[in-house]
């Protein structure tokens, strides 16, 4: 299935959010989205979900989800949203009662999901036992679970320590190389974008336009090996910034 954004322009109020925002993410393609402050990027992701309609433009899918998709685009969203009360486990099959699966075929995708995620030693654990890594990689086994076409990740490892966020990461490309996962991945952080992106949408300061769609042809199981390269597209991602996030950063907010 294939996500198609076709000129979208939106405002909120007096404030130009995004301006003709058009790209399309293919299936198996973690498209990363990058930019200034305050340009769109969480806007954009939830118009790709439905979740806000645009001013103009549209978002279309094409092409048949998988087979059994209960939810073609699921989101990632960096605080985790687990419920406090309810296991590993229960947090997964939360999303499968939710489309009415229960009993032996909830427990079958659970166990199935928590596997291909290193998660089954941890099914009963509660989320305050775990940490902020494994928290998401349990927000991860959600959304899996569902078997998403397009995962809509809004800055998934933001709330983690750069450590925990160097193992999250290997983990997504081991799972990427497992499953061709596709993704729509909107980040803050350029180091990720490079290390998990086939290309990154960079955007500029708000109203968010395209200032430039860098392709990565690296194989992404080749790039923790070749940093100095990586390190060369980062520095290039951050030329095509640098000026507006400086500008977005000195700008005073329109408020009241
Ligand atoms: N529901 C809303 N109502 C009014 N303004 C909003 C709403 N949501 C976002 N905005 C404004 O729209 C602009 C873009 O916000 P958005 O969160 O999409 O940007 P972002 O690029 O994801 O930001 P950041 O990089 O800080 O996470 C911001 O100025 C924000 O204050």
């Amino acid at each position: 299935m294939q996500l198609i954004a076709r000129n979208i322009t939106h405002h909120y109020g007096g404030t130009a959010v995004l301006e003709d925002i058009s790209f399309a993410i293919g299936a198996g393609e973690i498209v990363c989205v990058v930019g200034p402050s305050g340009c769109g990027k969480s806007t954009f992701l939830r118009i790709a979900g439905g979740l806000e309609r645009p001013d103009s433009g549209e978002v279309l899918v094409a092409g048949a989800a998988p087979e059994g998709s209960l939810n073609p685009l699921t989101y990632i969203f960096q605080d985790f949203a687990l419920l406090p009360w309810r296991s590993v486990a229960g947090n997964v099959s939360l999303v499968l009662e939710d489309h009415g699966i229960r009993g032996a075929e909830a427990r079958a995708i659970v166990a199935d999901v928590l596997a291909r995620t290193n998660l089954s030693d941890f099914a009963r654990a509660l989320p305050r036992q775990l940490s902020g890594g494994m928290k998401q990689r349990v927000a991860i086994a959600r959304a899996l679970a569902v078997k998403p076409a397009i995962m809509l990740m809004d800055e998934p490892l933001s709330a983690l320590d750069s450590q925990t966020r160097e193992l999250l990461m290997d983990d997504l490309v081991a799972l990427w190389q497992r499953e061709r996962f596709s993704a729509c991945y909107v980040t803050h952080n350029l180091n990720e974008a490079v290390r998990l992106g086939s290309r990154i949408i960079v955007l500029s300061r708000r109203p968010g336009r395209i200032r430039e769609v860098v392709e990565i042809d690296m194989p992404i199981d080749q790039r923790a090996e070749r940093l100095a390269e990586l390190e060369r597209l980062q520095r290039r991602v951050w030329e095509i910034m640098r000026e507006e996030a400086r500008e977005a950063d000195r700008e005073i907010a329109d408020v009241p």
